[in-house]
């Protein structure tokens, strides 16, 4: 096997990684043993019906859930010895903002947390609330925000720690057509300007159309390119179906 230089390792690596809630008779299995890597600068759309496990393979490749058997590991992340969170950025399905602080201090919180002072972090945070047009809203309570606003602060806030990986589960679901295109544009302009790689899941084919690849979730099994199963006869890279949302590259 080829020995990959440490930048292009792996993102996550997931080996036969499962994840089972309960036990016994009311066991489910979320996600049954998936295997895939994500390298570096990968754009990835997980699809899939209500239930098929994207959330849960998003939270293992996220670190914030273990796997059950299997194993998930970031090679390519465990670099520096300043942990792994610090390298990860997770957008969450619906609000996720603190109520009780501003767009601008929800945004400078991770950075604090990650010893950042206090200065420099309010100084990222307006930046990248800056880039996502947000400026005019820094001093606005999670209250006076819009689903789609909010939602575009709560992306600001893990973009702001400069992420290697984001992982955004159903980033755009509880917006409207035209804000959730807005909102996964500025989430890839951003990211393509980090060199991030990007796993979203969604079960919107047009916001896996902006995307390079697409994995498949049925049933809690993951099927990517050039893999086949009964219940997902084709799985192919987006390539050129692409269809555009209208919002830039
Ligand atoms: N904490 C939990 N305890 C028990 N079962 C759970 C838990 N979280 C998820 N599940 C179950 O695991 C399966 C996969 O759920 P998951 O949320 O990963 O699916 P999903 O594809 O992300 O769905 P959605 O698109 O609705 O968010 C479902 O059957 C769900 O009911």
């Amino acid at each position: 096997m080829a020995v990959l230089a440490k930048d292009q390792e792996p993102l996550v690596r997931c080996d036969d990684a499962a994840r089972t809630y309960g036990r016994g008779s009311g066991a489910v299995v979320a996600v049954h043993g998936a295997t895939c890597t994500v390298p570096p600068g990968a754009r990835i759309a997980v699809v899939g019906p209500s239930g098929s496990g994207k959330s849960t393979l998003l939270h293992l490749m996220a670190g914030l859930d273990r796997p059950t058997a299997g194993r998930v590991s970031h090679p390519g992340l465990t670099t520096t010895g300043d942990g792994l969170a610090r390298h990860i950025g997770m957008v969450f399905q619906g609000p996720s903002l603190l109520p009780p602080l501003t767009a601008v201090e929800n945004v400078a919180l991770p950075l604090r947390i990650d010893g950042v002072p206090e200065a420099e972090a309010t100084a990222r945070a307006r930046a990248a609330l800056d880039s996502l047009h947000l400026d005019s809203l820094a001093e606005k309570l999670p209250d006076e925000l819009s689903a789609g606003q909010a939602q575009r602060v709560a992306v600001a806030r893990v973009l702001a720690r400069r992420p290697r990986l984001v992982l955004a589960d159903e980033p755009t679901g509880q917006l409207d057509r035209e804000t959730g295109r807005h909102v996964l544009a500025v989430l890839l302009a951003a990211a393509a300007e980090l060199g991030a790689g990007v796993v979203i899941s969604t079960h919107d084919p047009r916001v896996a159309d902006e995307l390079d690849t697409r994995w498949h979730m049925a049933d809690g099994r993951l099927v990517r390119p050039g893999e086949k199963t009964e219940a997902e006869p084709e799985a192919e890279p987006v390539g050129d179906q692409r269809k555009s949302l209208g919002g830039p590259r």
